[in-house]
C-alpha cells in the first residue's frame, strides 16, 4: 500500500500526541514579517514577479520540526522557515525550507516507513531504537540527514543558520528557458551552532527571544541562492544533494523585520504555491506535501 497523506496525519499523532488546533508538523514557531528584493543576478528571471526588482512582502514563520508545541530547542532535529511573498500583481510564492540541505528520505513510502519504525513499542512504551537502526540500514536514503543532523550543532538562533529549499524546482528565464535549480538562504550573521554544554543542558526555550532580542539591532537577512543543476543532478530524490561546486547566483535578499503576532496563522504554507514562471519538479515528497499540510490545516483551522 502506498502512504497516503492521512497515513502522515495519523502517525504523527502516534508519535507526537494529539495536539488539537496546533499544526501537525512544525507545530513550534511564531511569525515574522518583512521583505523580498531581487539583486542583480535576478534580471534573467524577469518573468517572475517577485524578482522583477520591487520589494516584495513576505509573511515568515519560524519552526521546529515535528509535531511537539512544546520541542526543546536543543534537539538535533530540522529547523524550519516558511515564507509567503506576495507580488504587487497578487501572485504568491511560498517557500517551507528546512536548516538541512537534504529531505530524510527519497520517497513517502520511506519517510512513513521510517516514522513508523520510531513509533513508541507497546511492550515497554519507549522507540525501539535497534528497530530504527535496522529500518535505516535497509534505507540508506535516510542516512544522509541523520549525518548532517549530527555532524552540525543545532543553530544558536533561528537567525545563525541556512534554510535550504531541498526539492528540485524549475525556473523560466527571460528567454522562455527552464532551469533546473535549488534554493538557499544563507545567513547574514554567519552559521552558528549550540555548543555541546548547550546541547547538553535541559531542554530549553530560547529561539524566539534570541531572534526578538537580535531585531533590536535592525534587520535579519538572508541571500536567497540559486544552485543550479547539471544534467545528472537528482530531479526527484530531496535526500541527495547536488555535487558540491555547482554554479550558484545570488538571486535576493530576504530581510526578516519583525517578528510575533498572528499573521502567519491562517497561511497554509503549501510548497506548491508557485507563482509563474516557477515549476515543481515530480519529487514525489514535494507533491505528497500538499494534500498533507492541507489536512493540518483543516484540522487545526477546526480544533481539530
Ligand atoms: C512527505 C513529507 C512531509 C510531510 C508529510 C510533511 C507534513 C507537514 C505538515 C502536516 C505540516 C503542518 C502544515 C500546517 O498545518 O500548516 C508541515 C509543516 C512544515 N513542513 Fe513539512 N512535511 C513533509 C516534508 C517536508 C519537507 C521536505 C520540508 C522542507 C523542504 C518541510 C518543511 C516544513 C515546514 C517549514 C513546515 C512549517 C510550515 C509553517 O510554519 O506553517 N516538510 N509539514
Amino acid at each position: 500500500e502506498p502512504a497516503t497523506p492521512t497515513d502522515f496525519i495519523d502517525t504523527f499523532a502516534k508519535l507526537f500526541g494529539e495536539h488539537k488546533g496546533e499544526r501537525k508538523g512544525h507545530a513550534k514557531g511564531f511569525c515574522a514579517a518583512g521583505e523580498f528584493s531581487a539583486l542583480p543576478a535576478a534580471k534573467q528571471f524577469s518573468q517572475i514577479s517577485w524578482l522583477t526588482g520591487t520589494k516584495v512582502p513576505v509573511t515568515a514563520r519560524f519552526s521546529m520540526a515535528g509535531g511537539n508545541p512544546k520541542a526543546p530547542e536543543n534537539s538535533r532535529s530540522p529547523r524550519g522557515l516558511a515564507l509567503q511573498l506576495k507580488s504587487p500583481n497578487g501572485e504568491l510564492q511560498h517557500f517551507a525550507m528546512l536548516s538541512t540541505p537534504v529531505f530524510g528520505a527519497k520517497d513517502p513510502d520511506v519517510f512513513l516507513g521510517l516514522l513508523k519504525s520510531s513509533l513508541p513499542d507497546p511492550a515497554t512504551g519507549k522507540p525501539d531504537l535497534a528497530k530504527i537502526q535496522a529500518f535505516r540500514q535497509a534505507n540508506p536514503s535516510t542516512l544522509p540527514q541523520a549525518e548532517y543532523l549530527q555532524k552540525n550543532s543545532p543553530p544558536w538562533s533561528y537567525a545563525t543558520t541556512s534554510y535550504f529549499g531541498i526539492h528540485s524546482f524549475f525556473l523560466t528565464d527571460s528567454s522562455g528557458v527552464e532551469h533546473k535549480v535549488r534554493w538557499q538562504f544563507v545567513p547574514a550573521d554567519g552559521i552558528k551552532g549550540l555548543t555541546d554544554a548547550e546541547i547538553k543542558a535541559p531542554p530549553q526555550d530560547f529561539l524566539q527571544q534570541r531572534l526578538a532580542q537580535r531585531l533590536q539591532q535592525g534587520a535579519i537577512r538572508w541571500t536567497m541562492q540559486l544552485v543550479l543543476g547539471e544534467a545528472g543532478d537528482s530531479e526527484t530524490d530531496p535526500s541527495q544533494s547536488w555535487p558540491a561546486g555547482r554554479k550558484t547566483l545570488d538571486i535576493a535578499e530576504l530581510s526578516i523585520q519583525s517578528q510575533g503576532g498572528d499573521a502567519c496563522t491562517g497561511i497554509n504554507f503549501d510548497p506548491n504555491v508557485l507563482s509563474k514562471g516557477v515549476r515543481a519538479s515530480t519529487d514525489p515528497v514535494l507533491a505528497m506535501r500538499s494534500p498533507a499540510y492541507a489536512i493540518s490545516f483543516g484540522k487545526r483551522l477546526t480544533g481539530q
